[in-house]
């Protein structure tokens, strides 16, 4: 959003004239008065978060993260809860209405969040006035007897009065009576008791100037949306309020272009008005309060004081006399209430209102905290943005010096405001360090206005004395000459006097131009401070355009890089899924083949346990063959007649190697039985014939004898026992020694 109080750019303030300040004391200053008042804590269950430590102290406890912080803050004067209305009045509302009696300005307003008790402050109810109502008591109870006759002052709608002759205002107030007295016939009185029934304690001023009279003026506006509207607008015929406009008059103060102003004798009159506005503002129920103000509303006192004059014997004052009068303002404002939308819940026409609302609340924080930073540091000065809001632009002269300035701060001390009441302290703490320049009455001088006819040429002719010459008798013609030259002179001087009276009234035009010429020249540098701030938010407004095309072309290069690593990595994630399906495909065919190899084994391991077994079968059954071959050749060698070396030489021959070696056994299906490769000596065997060429190499031919015969029945046996077996055994000699050592027995048998 465009705040005002982040511009860079910092044009001087435009000098203000200080016409309406009075020489030598326009540098005295005086700091902004800040009061503050507690509204009564009706919530028992709930705590609260201020304490009042003494008539000008209170401390806001704020406790976070179990960690209690004190925050103290000063201001002029504390209410607590319980203080009544006068107090509050006497305290404040009292010296405010002396000084607007005494001619001085001033601006009161309440202050604070919604529900804190600003409308009860300021107007209170029929049973407990507030500050307005008791400030109307005083008023006339102090100008009883002192007061103009009505109509004497009349407003000139430039936001000046002009005093007016008695006839004038007698002529008016016959007027006047007579309308009333056709309203009242018609029944029509108006109503407005509701003020009328409060006790008058009969508070007033008495260090008043006797030597003038005064007379009572009230406007009443409100600030409804950033749109001005007056409460006394005449609506009886169901007319809508009209937005106002506000303009600046020739000494440079802002007013409501064609506000009524209606002037009062009586508290009675004043209380109408006040009732009869009031119920024209905005009021409406919010969670927070059931009669919410959704308005900014000022109620103005204008306090007119004319200059006694010794009226001439007829009891009638003279037409063009000058008389002083001393116009003093006093702008009691009710403020509506700051308010959070997460705390009210409003919506629709409420949320826009309290959009206005805290918006306006922030522009006058906004131009406090710069006319602070601009007094505090004399070397920046910058532009105080009053015209952003209506309130802060109404408000404006009294900022810059015209009046004083007071606040009244209301608070809700309960707990569940803690936040929104720190933020009204620090509000209250920038208020308090302004410092408003003091300034006196000034009276400035109005001449009696009288009601101008306009008179025919001829009738000013006529006004001229006749002068009758008789020129026979040259005595009476010299008499008529003098009186002719007497009336000449007389008119001379009177033209002598219309002359002064045209120049100082050119004198006052001029000056009135020179105004205007300087009001427009300060406007126009205004407008193009405003239009230089324009220009730069435009090419703030260009840049920031450009970056945000320049990110928004970023933002599409980089969505469209994620795009192209999506599609990467869609496939990069098919392919690894890809190749974990074959790694599981993998890991199930090997788990196949290892169950199915376990079979294979358990059933190879069945079928040799079964071989191993016939085969040792075989091997016990050949071994009992081979022993009983044995026998047999022990027998015929002890029967045959062999010497007893040739017995002992047998008897040391060394059987065959294979029985004593560890057999390696190979088993082959019968069917499937190839006997690929043969060991030489297996081969020689073979080649040889086998048992018989064993017995041959074993038992040399020179010796063969009856034993021969022996042997090959053993033979004969074997090879038939062989037969009848379908498998083939290899005995295979694993001597190391085998090669080396040649008379060993052959080592492989079949
Ligand atoms: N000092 C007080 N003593 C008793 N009652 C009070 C006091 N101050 C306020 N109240 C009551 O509290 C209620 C809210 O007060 P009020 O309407 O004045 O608040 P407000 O600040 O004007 O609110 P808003 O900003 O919403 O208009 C009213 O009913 C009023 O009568």
């Amino acid at each position: 959003m465009f705040t005002p109080s982040k511009y860079k750019y910092t044009p001087k303030t435009p000098k203000r004239r200080i016409t309406t300040l009075s020489s030598g004391s326009d540098v005295e200053k005086d700091p902004v008065k800040v009061y503050s008042r507690l509204i009564p804590h009706n919530n028992v269950d709930s705590n609260t978060c201020i304490e009042i430590m003494s008539t000008q102290e209170l401390c806001i406890s704020n406790e976070s993260k179990g960690i209690r912080k004190n925050t103290f803050y000063k201001f002029k004067h504390i209410f607590p809860s319980h203080s009544t209305q006068k107090e509050v009045f006497d305290h404040i509302g009292y010296p405010v209405i002396e000084d607007l009696l005494n001619g001085k300005n001033g601006l009161l307003f309440a202050y604070g969040v919604t529900g804190s008790g600003k409308t009860y402050t300021l107007t209170g109810d029929k049973n407990n006035p507030g500050i307005i109502p008791r400030s109307i008591n005083t008023i006339f109870n102090s100008i009883e007897g002192m007061q103009t006759n009505k109509y004497l002052i009349k407003t000139d709608k430039l936001n000046s009065f002009e005093v007016q002759s008695e006839d004038e205002a007698n002529k008016e107030q016959m007027l006047e009576n007579k309308m009333s007295m056709k309203i009242s016939k018609k029944g029509k009185k108006a109503d407005n008791l509701e003020f009328s029934l409060f006790h008058n304690d009969g508070t007033k001023i008495s260090n008043l100037n006797t030597s003038r009279q005064y007379a009572v003026f009230i406007s009443y506006i409100e600030i409804y949306n950033n749109n001005v509207y007056d409460l006394l607008d005449d609506c009886s015929t169901g007319k809508i309020l009209q937005n106002k406009i506000l303009r600046e008059d020739l000494n440079h103060n802002m007013y409501v272009n064609g506000v009524v102003e209606i002037e009062v004798k009586s508290a009675q009159e004043a209380f109408d008005l006040l009732v009869t506005g009031q119920k024209k503002k905005k009021i409406a129920y919010t969670n927070l309060n059931s009669e919410s103000s959704r308005s900014h509303s000022v109620f103005n006192l204008r306090i007119v004081q004319l200059e006694n004059i010794n009226n001439s014997n007829d009891g009638v004052t003279p037409v063009d006399q000058e008389r002083n009068i001393v116009v003093s303002n006093l702008s009691l404002t009710d403020l509506a209430g700051s308010e959070r939308s997460n705390r009210t819940q409003n919506t629709g026409a409420r949320l826009k209102e309290a959009s206005s609302i805290n918006n306006s609340l922030m522009t006058l924080r906004t131009c406090l905290e710069i006319l602070r930073e601009n007094q505090l540091n004399k070397g920046s000065i910058k532009l105080v943005p009053y015209r952003d809001s209506r309130l802060t632009h109404l408000f404006k002269n009294y900022f810059e010096g015209v009046g004083s300035v007071q606040m009244i701060v209301c608070v809700n001390p309960a707990i569940d405001n803690l936040e929104e009441n720190l933020h009204v302290m620090k509000f209250a703490e920038i208020t308090q360090d302004i410092k408003i320049l003091r300034t006196e009455p000034k009276s400035i001088q109005k001449s009696v206005r009288k009601v101008i006819v306009k008179k025919s040429p001829i009738k000013a002719t006529q006004d001229f004395p006749v002068f009758k010459f008789d020129l026979n008798n040259v005595d009476n013609c010299g008499t008529a000459i003098n009186n002719v030259l007497k009336a000449l002179s007389d008119d001379n001087s009177k033209t002598k006097d219309l002359d002064t009276k045209i120049f100082n009234k050119s004198k006052e035009l001029r000056k009135c131009l020179v105004d205007v010429f300087e009001e427009n020249l300060h406007t126009s540098t205004e407008i193009n401070n405003y239009k230089i701030l324009l220009q730069r938010q435009k090419n703030k407004t260009r840049n920031l355009e450009t970056k945000i095309m320049q990110l928004d072309a970023e933002r599409k290069k980089i969505l469209q890089t994620n795009k192209e690593f999506e599609t990467i990595i869609q496939t990069i994630q098919n392919r690894v899924d890809e190749k974990q399906c074959k790694i599981n495909q993998n890991i199930l065919e090997k788990t196949n083949d290892k169950e199915k190899m376990a079979l294979g084994t358990d059933k190879m391991k069945q079928e040799l346990d079964k071989k191993l077994k016939q085969q040792r079968n075989i091997l016990s059954h050949s071994l009992l063959i081979k022993e009983a071959v044995l026998n047999n050749v022990r027998k015929a060698l002890e029967t045959e007649n062999f010497s007893d070396h040739e017995k002992l030489e047998l008897m040391n021959t060394s059987p065959p190697s294979c029985l004593y070696t560890t057999p390696q056994i190979i088993i082959t299906p019968p069917d499937e039985y190839v006997p690929r490769r043969r060991s030489r000596s297996v081969d020689e065997i073979r080649e040889k014939g086998t048992v018989e060429s064993f017995l041959e190499t074993t038992y040399p031919s020179s010796r063969k004898r009856k034993s021969n015969l022996v042997l090959e029945d053993v033979s004969n046996k074997h090879r038939a026992l062989t037969k009848k077996t379908e498998i083939g055994i290899v005995l295979i000699n694993n001597s190391p020694n085998k090669t080396k050592n040649p008379n060993k027995v052959p080592s492989q048998v079949e």
